[in-house]
């Protein structure tokens, strides 16, 4: 422990949807406000972020849209009356939100209009294959069966890969929600993560419209506090290093300041923890490593454009099936629509994985001019001709050095206990198993809700729970993290016979 250090019981690393969560609930339910929250960026909310958008000046103005979360996915169970925490949230700060009606779309190809009808059957097929991939999934796992690829499983479902339109199809209704393949997912995991959300919760996904911004959820109830009940909240501190034992953490900002607590919480995103940005002290045990490295996170960007007139269909949405590229701007929202921003002149379209690594190594003037090609395609180079782009943004979510993409995906090969070691505390094995000081949580530690505010939500509330449990009432005692998922680590599994 360094003398010139500042000590603090607890140390919470990220202000986003987990951060925020912990800290709210220690201080309001536990009354403990000891805590430093430390935050890299200038802004409260990770990978809830607002910004405006839009020319003052143009025929649409100046808006709010937001970069990152965008839905609040899965409301109220109609039946059970289960409500997503995130939905609550929404609701105690009156959120503006609009039902994003994914039905309400017309179809394109590269020259005009596509027919519906075929668009449609494809739709129909697509979602009964994934109603037999969802009970198939179901009965492996009552039988014991290991995983597969979601591809097998849509397969098995009766999906098969035919003509460019069942691929755009396919992009719209699994790659816009995972921001990966069926290829690269797996197919019990996303059926678990799906029902846990859109089974439990409902299958409605509310667009988030309000001026205040999505984030206002989470730190609103923080800011509702008195502020002597609040942690200090420290922003522009970028964490460079942590290190760790069984009696502590300490942690290095760029600045060179060191802080020192008796337990962290690392809330950073799986990319910024799969990144060689932060030095561990002592290096991370191989089994962290492995868990750390087999999750997938994947990128899924929103690219904004405003026109200086509205030259689209009223529908919410447009499905572009491109000829030759899978997923090459299929899906496109109009945010000019009732419900959402009536007479912004504004329309965004979304690319995912690979595709958002390739805009994003291209210039802003590059990408609008293969956008504004799509778009000649889909209504006509005069049309689009006839207009002016009054603002264009997309965010760089993969190259920003305090996110390293947007959120987790399950890829196929990874064991579920590879999980319980990702978001297991450090120290965490041996002796000190039980007694970890450095925790993690996020939106990637959530077995149930993986990539969804749900989960970075959930995943803060345990992790404070276990923290106030051993802060506060079983005074650091063995065991005092509570919890099964704190036990044992899994150093790899046994392959039956060996080749040799
Ligand atoms: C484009 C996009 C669309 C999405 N759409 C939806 C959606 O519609 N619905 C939904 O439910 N979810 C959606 N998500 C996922 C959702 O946003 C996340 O699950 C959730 O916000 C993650 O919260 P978190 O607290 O786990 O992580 P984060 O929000 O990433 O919080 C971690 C914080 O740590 C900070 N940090 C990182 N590194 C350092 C460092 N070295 N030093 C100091 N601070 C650091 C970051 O700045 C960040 O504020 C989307 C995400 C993105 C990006």
């Amino acid at each position: 422990q360094n003398s010139n250090a500042t000590h603090v019981p607890l140390l919470i690393l990220g202000g986003g949807m987990a951060g925020l969560r912990a800290a709210t609930l220690l201080s309001s339910s536990h009354n403990f406000s000891s805590y430093t929250l430390i935050e890299g960026s200038p802004r409260l909310g990770g990978r809830m972020h607002a910004t405006t958008f839009g020319s003052p000046t143009s025929p649409g103005g100046e808006h709010v849209v937001e970069l990152g979360a965008n839905w609040v996915q899965g409301l109220t169970n109609p039946d059970t009356g289960t409500t997503n925490p995130v939905w609550t949230l929404a609701q105690a700060v009156n959120l503006s939100t609009t039902y994003s009606d994914y039905t309400d779309f017309l179809p394109y190809s590269s020259n005009g209009t596509l027919n519906a009808d075929e668009v449609n059957n494809a739709m129909d097929a697509f979602s009964d294959a994934f109603d037999t991939y969802l009970s198939l999934a179901g009965e492996r796992q009552a039988g014991g069966l290991h995983d597969m690829t979601a591809r097998t499983g849509l397969r098995m479902g009766g999906w098969g890969e035919r003509g460019f339109v069942q691929r755009a199809v396919e992009y719209w209704n699994f790659d816009m929600e995972y921001a990966m393949s069926p290829d690269e997912s797996s197919w019990v995991q996303v059926a678990n993560n799906n029902n846990f959300t859109f089974n439990d919760f409902s299958d409605e996904n509310n667009l988030v419209v309000d001026p205040r911004g999505f984030s206002t959820i989470a730190t609103s109830p923080f800011y509702a506090l008195p502020a002597s009940q609040r942690g200090e909240v420290r922003l522009n501190s970028t964490v460079t290093s942590i290190g760790y034992s069984s009696t502590g953490v300490n942690i290095t900002l760029s600045s060179g300041e060191m802080l020192t607590a008796d337990y962290a919480l690392c809330t950073f995103s799986l990319g910024v923890l799969q990144s060689p940005r932060i030095t561990f002290t002592p290096p991370l045990p191989s089994w962290k490593q492995e868990a750390l490295s087999g999750f997938a996170m994947s990128t899924y960007t929103k690219i904004f454009l405003q026109f200086s007139d509205k030259f689209w269909p009223d529908t919410q949405f447009q499905l572009y099936a491109d000829p030759h590229s899978r997923g090459r701007y299929t899906q496109w929202q109009s945010l000019d629509a009732p419900g959402f921003l009536p007479g912004s002149k504004i329309l965004f379209t979304t690319v995912t994985a690979q595709d958002s690594i390739r805009v994003e190594s291209m210039s802003d003037s590059a990408v609008l001019a293969e956008l504004l090609q799509v778009l000649s395609g889909m209504y006509g180079p005069s049309v689009v001709s006839a207009v002016n782009v009054t603002d264009f943004y997309f965010p760089r979510w993969h190259a920003n050095p305090l996110f390293r993409g947007t959120y987790s995906n399950w890829p196929a090969a990874f064991h579920p206990a590879e999980l319980d070691n990702l978001r297991a505390p450090l120290p965490g094995t041996g002796a000190g198993l039980g007694q970890g000081r450095l925790l993690f949580a996020g939106e990637a530690t959530s077995f149930e809700y993986f990539g969804f505010l749900q989960g970075a939500y959930t995943e803060g509330e345990r992790a404070a729970r276990a923290l106030a449990n051993c802060l506060l009432y079983k005074g650091g005692q063995a065991g005092c993290l509570g919890e099964v998922w704190w036990g044992e680590v899994l150093e790899g599994e046994g392959v039956g016979e060996t080749y040799v």
